[in-house]
């Protein structure tokens, strides 16, 4: 395994790499999740790219970029295990010359929305570091985890309206499924600030997503209804809760959806979704009550604190 921490080794290095090449991008404290997204570039990619870089341009003032866990030996080892061929490891100046960049990805109304209104700023960021992350590494196809759902959709329309290409052909922006801890916990590299009783506590957000799905097929209200009870008996400050159709449009009132959460745990930010099949006891029930007009300025299923 190659290890890269500067942009001219990367070129050369990126240019010795043949057949398709698969870029998986990460901010490091590397779990089963981002093992996960490695697996699936090796499984349909010549070459496996990591990159791993705590991106400041997505922090906002008041949240973790300081206390955000680096531990790139580690990070190393398991790239390496996993056989990962390159990692890129740029330090913030080899990222960002010029401190703060003055010209950004503007994300569009989705990146306003859910994530995007409750860290503002969050996905100009995130767009912004992905696109120069495509441009220096070019891949054939970058895997991102469904963990981040509505990073994934930005991606994916950033990719399609800024024509971003490798070798005359679209990058292909591949989904992977999330990884769960036993407890249905989703992995995430935030995990390691939750002490006991706050672990304890996480658990409600996929147990209000696994409650929603099941209560699906009695329509979107319902669906809603059973996940907020799950969350409202928990020790976790809800920010949302939101039932949107598989794209982040409108909830379908019968077919596939997608239930979303963001809440608090003590200090810690976790968010989590999930697939859900809506219906088909809700054909009689008339449209999900909406209070909050949601991403695309469509008006989702949302229940809010
Ligand atoms: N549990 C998971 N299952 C699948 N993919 C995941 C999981 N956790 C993270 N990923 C994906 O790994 C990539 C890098 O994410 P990142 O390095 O921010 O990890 P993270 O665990 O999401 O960190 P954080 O706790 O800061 O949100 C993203 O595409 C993200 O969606
Ligand atoms: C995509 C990403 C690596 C950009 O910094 C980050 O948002 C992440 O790890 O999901
Ligand atoms: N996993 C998304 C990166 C972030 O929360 O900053």
């Amino acid at each position: 395994m190659i290890v890269v921490r500067d942009k001219d080794t990367l070129h050369k290095v990126r240019s010795g790499l043949s057949g398709v090449v698969g870029v998986v991008m990460t901010m490091g404290a590397l779990h089963d999740g981002h093992r996960a997204l490695i697996e699936a570039a090796r499984a349909q990619c010549d070459a496996v790219l990591v990159t791993i870089f705590v991106n400041p341009l997505q922090f906002g003032p008041n949240e973790d970029l300081d206390r955000y866990p680096r531990p790139l030996d580690d990070d190393l080892a398991l790239s390496e295990q996993a056989g990962v061929d390159v990692v890129f490891a740029p330090n913030e100046a080899e990222m960002y010359p010029s401190w703060p960049p003055a010209v950004r990805v503007d994300p569009g109304p989705l990146g306003r929305e859910l994530e995007g209104a409750s860290r503002p700023g969050f996905f100009d960021g995130v767009l912004t570091v992905v696109l120069k992350l495509l441009h220096l590494t070019a891949p054939h196809a970058v895997f991102f985890g469904e963990k981040d759902y509505q990073q994934l959709a930005l991606v994916r329309r950033m990719v399609r309206d800024l024509d971003v290409r490798t070798d005359a052909a679209p990058v292909r922006v591949v989904g992977v499924p999330t990884i769960r801890e036993p407890s249905g916990l989703a992995r995430s590299s935030r995990n390691s600030y939750l002490s006991g009783p706050d672990r304890d506590a996480a658990l409600a957000l996929s147990a209000a997503l696994r409650a929603g799905a099941e209560a699906a097929v009695g329509g979107p209200v319902a669906a809603l209804a059973a996940a907020r009870v799950v969350l409202d008996a928990a020790p976790v400050e809800l920010d949302y809760l939101t039932l949107t159709g598989p794209d982040l449009g409108p909830a379908p009132e019968v077919g596939p959806g997608r239930l979303l959460v963001a809440a608090r745990v003590g200090t810690t930010r976790l968010i989590d979704n999930l697939h859900v099949d809506l219906g088909p006891d809700s054909e009689s029930r008339g449209p999900a009550a909406g209070s909050k007009t949601g991403p695309g300025g469509h008006k989702p299923s949302t229940a809010q604190e």
